[in-house]
């Protein structure tokens, strides 16, 4: 039972390792938590429900899991093919695709979301 609980732990511990590995060595990855400090300051001042909560907080998590699975293919490829390859090449085109695609799908939600409070922010004050 012992050994369980202590794998677990190990377990949560690597996972930990990783996600500072990832803020440490990924300067994307900084900017996107800055970025969400930013979203959840906005969400804070504007007041936004619980639903649109769950939406902003479902898209940086899905960003942020995109940018680190695209650093771990990065690093995985630059282990097996540190030498030019265009498969490796391509590899990383897509992992990095996938982080695009994550970020152009949160800004597009993060625009319906606050549009119309920072429209209706405007009418109120002209
Ligand atoms: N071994 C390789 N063989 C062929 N092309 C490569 C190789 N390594 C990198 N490339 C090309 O160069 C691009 C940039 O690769 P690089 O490893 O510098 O990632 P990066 O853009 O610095 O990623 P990040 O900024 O997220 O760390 C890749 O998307 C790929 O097109």
């Amino acid at each position: 039972m012992e050994t369980y609980f202590k794998k677990r732990y190990n377990s949560f511990k690597f996972a930990f390792r990783g996600l500072n590995s990832a803020l440490r060595s990924e300067p994307h990855m900084r900017l996107h938590v800055l970025l969400a400090v930013g979203v959840v300051v906005a969400g804070f001042l504007f007041g936004v429900t619980a639903t649109e909560w769950c939406l902003l907080v479902g898209c940086m998590g899905v960003v942020f899991m995109a940018e680190i699975f695209n650093t771990a293919i990065e690093t995985v490829v630059n282990l097996v093919s540190p030498d030019f390859h265009p498969l490796a090449g391509k590899a990383k085109d897509l992992a990095a695709g996938a982080v695009l695609a994550a970020a152009i799908m949160a800004a597009v939600v993060g625009l319906i979301i606050f549009l119309p409070y920072v429209f209706s922010l405007v009418n109120n004050y002209l």
